[in-house]
């Protein structure tokens, strides 16, 4: 009987004030993750799972002392989870030195897909480059092969374009001019214009998004000869709230008509088959009101709304507990044929995290947030939404798995001037 204690890290942004607001509900997540597998007689068999866990912040300094607290303290670590781009960065980059693998479950930068500076990274939220073959495939379906991109200056957002610039250039499409601005859009919208730009790609977080609009209602860039690609994981009604405490001078109206019409993509958290059992026994509904019911119990505000959309992440930290125990699993199978246990592992152990690293590599399971698996540079697979904004509220259109080639569309598209917008000024030849 193999009997003992296995112990991971885990890192998680507790208070968002310096980046993503969402992380809060990641912690509770993973304890219920934590609890099922530990409730599992065939997993880990004789094995009992540990997190030890401390707040980040969203901070990589605060995320890097985090760590070294966790690694210079006993018991020993076998791994650390870890939430934000930024902290994910700090923590992957350092962990490689004592042979851990880290599991992030928060952290859509591209930067991150980089087997080169970051060996032993997985993450079960994607890269944000995941909606570029999404666009790409909407810019194909609809026709468009000129178009624009206005991005905020930040490294998410640099990195992104980047990545969709190689899709555009691979698909033939150009990209007539590509304008970005650190916090005031004013300059670069008025530069669309001027490239008279019809198909926009817009890579911004939602407080600037609410300026590029404004701005967008001003210079009169929507309506039948425009078509807007936003992000899809802004909240619902994003583009008519804070607009006084943020200055913005349109009103909830104007916002509204600029805002009508444009297209979203996002990746998907949630498995879409609602009522599908999860490798958990639970569908993701289960999850969902499983998930509330620790919230509540831990004192977090369920704002009244069934699922409050700032916890959107929350199956990926739950998903990554299980993808951590199956690996061990298999690792423990593994070790057992040369008579050696989980518990050899220490930080100067390059065979073990190997092993380790082979078995996360290998993952393949349902999980709440959908299908469980890792890209050679350990980006988490995902599918894509895309919605439109129509009447004030957002319509599915469809969804796209990249891997397969295979869009879902929903026939649902709506264009303000009643047919799909011409991504260039068309010129009619009077016969
Ligand atoms: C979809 C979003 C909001 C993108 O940022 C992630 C946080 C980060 O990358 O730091 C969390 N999920």
């Amino acid at each position: 009987r193999r009997d003992g204690d296995l112990h991971i890290g885990g890192i998680f942004p507790m208070e968002g004030e310096g980046g993503w607001q969402g992380g809060q509900a990641c912690k509770p997540a993973a304890e219920l993750a934590l609890a099922d597998v530990n409730a599992r007689s065939d997993l880990l068999s004789g094995f009992k799972l540990y997190i030890h866990s401390n707040d980040s912040k969203c901070e990589p300094g605060l995320g890097a002392s985090v760590m070294y607290n966790l690694l210079y303290n006993p018991p020993q670590k076998l791994l650390l989870l870890a939430g934000c781009s930024t902290v994910c960065t700090t923590v992957a980059e350092a962990a490689k030195m004592w042979n851990l693998m880290v599991l992030c479950y928060g952290a859509s930068s591209p930067a991150l897909s980089d087997r080169a500076r970051f060996p032993t990274l997985f993450r079960t939220h994607p890269s944000a480059t995941v909606h570029n073959p999404t666009r790409i495939k909407l810019m194909q379906k609809f026709g468009w092969s000129r178009i624009a991109i206005l991005q905020q200056a930040e490294e998410v957002f640099i990195s992104t374009v980047e990545d969709l610039e190689a899709h555009c250039k691979k698909s033939g499409i150009e990209i007539v001019t590509r304008q970005s601005f650190l916090s005031d859009p004013a300059d670069a919208v008025r530069n669309l214009r001027r490239q008279d730009a019809r198909v926009i790609v817009g890579l911004f977080y939602v407080v600037a998004a609410r300026r590029v609009l404004c701005e967008v209602y001003k210079h009169r860039l929507y309506g039948k000869s425009y078509v807007w690609f936003f992000i899809g994981w802004y909240e619902d009604n994003w583009f008519e709230t804070n607009l006084e405490k943020e200055g913005i001078d349109c009103s909830p109206e104007q916002m509204r008509e600029a805002a009508e019409g444009h297209l979203t993509t996002e990746a998907l958290m949630w498995n879409q088959n609602s009522n599908q059992t999860t490798i958990s026994g639970m569908t993701s509904e289960d999850f969902r009101s499983r998930l509330n019911e620790a919230l509540r119990e831990a004192g977090y505000d369920i704002d009244g709304e069934r699922y409050p959309e700032g916890y959107q992440e929350a199956p990926l930290a739950y998903d990554a507990v299980w993808a951590v125990a199956l690996a061990f699993n298999k690792t423990m199978e593994k070790l057992e044929k040369s008579g050696l246990s989980l518990k050899n592992f220490t930080y100067t152990n390059k065979k073990i995290a190997d092993d380790i690293y082979e078995a996360i590599n290998s993952t393949s399971f349902l999980g709440v947030s959908g299908l469980v698996a890792f890209s050679s540079q350990g980006d988490r697979i995902a599918l894509t939404q895309i919605e439109q904004l129509t009447d004030n509220h957002y319509v599915k259109l469809g969804y796209y798995d990249t891997q397969a080639d295979n869009l879902t569309w929903l026939e649902r598209e709506r264009w303000v001037g009643g047919k799909v917008p011409p991504d260039r000024t068309v010129v009619v030849n009077e016969l």
